[in-house]
């Protein structure tokens, strides 16, 4: 069943999680990479998805985003959603700009204030009229983090986010991420790092083709 923003097969969403993932199942021909997926995010919820390379991470978010369709399982959530994909796609010949007045109309948007505000919070504004092709790995991927999250959606599934940062913009990246939990956004960060886990109110293991709750606030990890 894919997903559907109303909810799978048109039920709407309901209950006070925005995000309710039951029973997804999903393989590469023989490969099977999940196995009866099951998960929970409320509203004001930073998540967090670990796992080793191969286990599954990336399947899973592009089957909530509704990218990649599961053999089998339901996802529903509630609104819109904001998706920064593992790998930007961003075009080379467009600038920072042109790539926020396409996702403006894409999103209906009455202006870029928010966009630029992002832009000054993890500090890449002076490339504005720069083109991709010119930026380096870190800023393309704060494009594709602001593009992401430029519509204020209630859900926001984020792949490996922050990629190519350094230290102070991955800093400033988990203040907006906190920032947005406590305006009541529900957040679910994917990383194939397990370390600053207690940064998450809720953390899974993708172990086995499901993810294992391993903590629920405080980041104590069991
Ligand atoms: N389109 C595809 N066709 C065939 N196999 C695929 C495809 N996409 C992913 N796989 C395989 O499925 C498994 C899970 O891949 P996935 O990218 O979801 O893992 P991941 O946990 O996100 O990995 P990483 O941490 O390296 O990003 C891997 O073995 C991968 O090779």
């Amino acid at each position: 069943m894919s997903p559907h923003p109303e909810g799978a097969a048109g039920t709407p969403a309901s209950g006070a999680s925005p995000l309710r993932v039951r029973g997804v199942h999903k393989s590469y021909g023989d490969h099977r990479v999940l196995s009866g997926a099951d998960l929970d995010l409320p509203p004001g919820c930073l998540g967090g998805v670990v796992g080793e390379n191969g286990s599954g991470k990336s399947t899973l978010l592009r089957i909530l985003a509704g990218q990649l369709a599961p053999d089998r399982g339901a996802v529903t959530y509630a609104g819109r959603l904001g998706y920064c994909p593992q790998h930007t796609v961003l075009n080379p010949s467009f600038t920072v700009e042109q790539h926020l007045r396409f996702f403006q109309v894409a999103y209906d948007l009455p202006d870029l204030a928010l966009a630029h505000e992002l832009m000054d919070v993890l500090s890449f504004s002076a490339y504005r009229r720069h083109r991709v092709s010119t930026l380096s790995g870190g800023t393309q991927q704060k494009l594709n983090l602001t593009l992401a999250l430029m519509h204020d959606p209630p859900l926001l599934l984020l792949d490996e986010p922050y990629q190519g940062f350094d230290w102070d913009t991955y800093e400033r990246f988990w203040d907006l991420a906190s920032r947005l939990r406590d305006r009541g956004r529900s957040v679910l960060v994917v990383s194939h790092i397990a370390f600053d886990t207690t940064r998450f109110d809720r953390l899974w293991r993708l172990e086995q083709g499901r993810p294992v709750l391993v903590s629920t606030g405080g980041g104590e990890e069991r």
